[in-house]
C-alpha cells in the first residue's frame, strides 16, 4: 500500500496553510511533528478527503483519492482533534451509532463494536455513560470509532492532547500495536509521543515539510550541537536571549543549562548526546516563542 502526497498546497483566502507538501507513505507509524499553526491539521484533513487541496494530488496505490469516493472512505479511519461525544450515550450505543453511519450491517456491527472495545481496552466500561469518562478513555473511544471499519489508513490528529503521562503511554502502545499492516499518521507537538513508535518523523513548519527521516537520523543531525554547562544567573539571561535554551537545572553548585547551538555557547560547555527534544528545539523552539 502506498499513499502518495504529490505537491499539495492549501490556501485559505490569503493564508497559506500547506505549501507544496510531498511525501510517500507505506505501512507503519508516521509522526507529523510541528508547532501550533504549522499546517498539520490542514494536511490531515486533506488526507482524510474532508478538505480539497488548492493544488496537487493525493494518490492511493496510484489512484486519486478524490475520485475514489466510498472506496477511499471504506478504508480510512480519522480521529479529529475535536471529537464530539454524546454524554448520555454508553460506549456501546455510541459505537453502534457510528457503525451504522459507516454502513456496517447490524449483525456485523454488534461483533465489530465488541472487537474494537476490546482493542482499546474499554470492555469493562462499555455500559458507562460517556459523560463520566476520563480524557484518556475518551481518546481511546475515539480510536475505537476510527477503527470500526478496520481501516487500512488511520489518521489521528493530536491524540494525546490533555492526557496524563500514564494514559499517554497506554495510548502510544495501542497505536503501535494496531499499526501492523496499516498506514498510521499521527500529529503531535509532544516529542515523547513518538519517540518509541514512529517509523519516520515528518517535521512541518509554516506549511512546509522541512525534514523527513527516521528518529535515529534526526538525532544524528543534531549530534555535536547539544551542550551542557554551568552558568550564573546573568549569563543565563544573556544565553536565553541569544541561544536555544533547553532544560535549566538549579542546584547548590549553580545553574546547569542545556543549549542547542551550532557553536559552543560558553567556555565550560561540553557536548552531550541529543534527545528528540533537542531536535525539536533545534528546528522549532525559537519560532514558537517568537524570539527570532
Ligand atoms: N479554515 C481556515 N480558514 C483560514 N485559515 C485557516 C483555516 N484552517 C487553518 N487555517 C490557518 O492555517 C494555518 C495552519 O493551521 P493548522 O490548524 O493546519 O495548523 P496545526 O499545525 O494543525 O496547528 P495546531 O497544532 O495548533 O492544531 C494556521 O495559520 C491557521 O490559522
Amino acid at each position: 500500500m502506498r499513499l502518495t502526497i504529490e505537491n499539495i498546497s492549501k490556501e485559505f483566502k490569503d493564508k497559506k496553510a500547506v505549501t507544496r507538501f510531498s511525501a510517500e507513505l507505506t505501512e507503519g507509524v508516521y509522526a507529523l511533528l510541528g508547532p501550533n499553526g504549522a499546517g498539520k491539521t490542514t494536511l490531515m484533513r486533506m488526507l482524510a478527503d474532508i478538505l480539497k487541496p488548492s493544488s496537487g494530488r493525493i494518490l492511493l496505490n496510484g489512484k486519486d483519492i478524490s475520485l475514489m469516493g466510498d472506496n477511499y472512505r471504506d478504508i480510512l479511519g480519522y480521529l479529529p482533534q475535536e471529537f464530539g461525544l454524546y454524554k448520555n450515550f454508553t460506549a456501546v450505543r455510541f459505537l453502534s451509532y457510528f457503525a451504522s453511519l459507516k454502513g456496517l450491517d447490524k449483525k456485523e456491527a454488534v461483533a465489530r463494536v465488541e472487537e474494537v472495545l476490546e482493542l482499546v481496552n474499554l470492555q469493562k466500561e462499555r455500559k458507562r455513560k460517556l459523560g463520566t469518562y476520563s480524557g484518556g478513555m475518551k481518546r481511546r473511544l475515539g480510536i475505537a470509532q476510527a477503527l470500526l471499519n478496520d481501516p487500512k489508513i488511520l489518521i489521528v490528529d493530536e491524540p494525546t492532547a490533555g492526557l496524563d503521562p500514564q494514559e499517554r503511554v497506554r495510548f502510544r502502545n495501542l497505536l503501535s500495536e494496531i499499526a501492523g499492516d496499516r498506514i498510521v499518521l499521527l500529529s503531535t507537538h509532544i516529542v515523547s509521543d513518538i519517540e518509541y513508535i514512529a517509523k519516520e518523523v515528518l517535521l512541518m513548519r509554516q506549511g512546509e515539510l522541512i525534514q523527513r527521516s527516521k528518529i535515529e537520523r534526526l538525532l544524528e543531525s543534531v549530534k555535536g550541537k547539544v551542550w551542557k554547562g554551568r552558568v550564573g544567573q546573568e549569563e543565563l539571561s544573556k544565553l536565553q536571549r541569544s541561544h536555544k535554551v533547553g532544560n535549566i537545572q538549579r542546584g547548590e553548585k549553580g545553574i546547569e543549562v542545556r543549549i542547542v547551538s551550532d557553536e559552543k555557547p560558553m567556555t565550560n560547555a561540553v557536548a552531550v548526546s541529543p534527545t528528540l527534544e533537542d531536535v525539536y528545539l533545534y528546528f522549532f523552539e525559537r519560532e514558537v516563542e517568537g524570539v527570532v
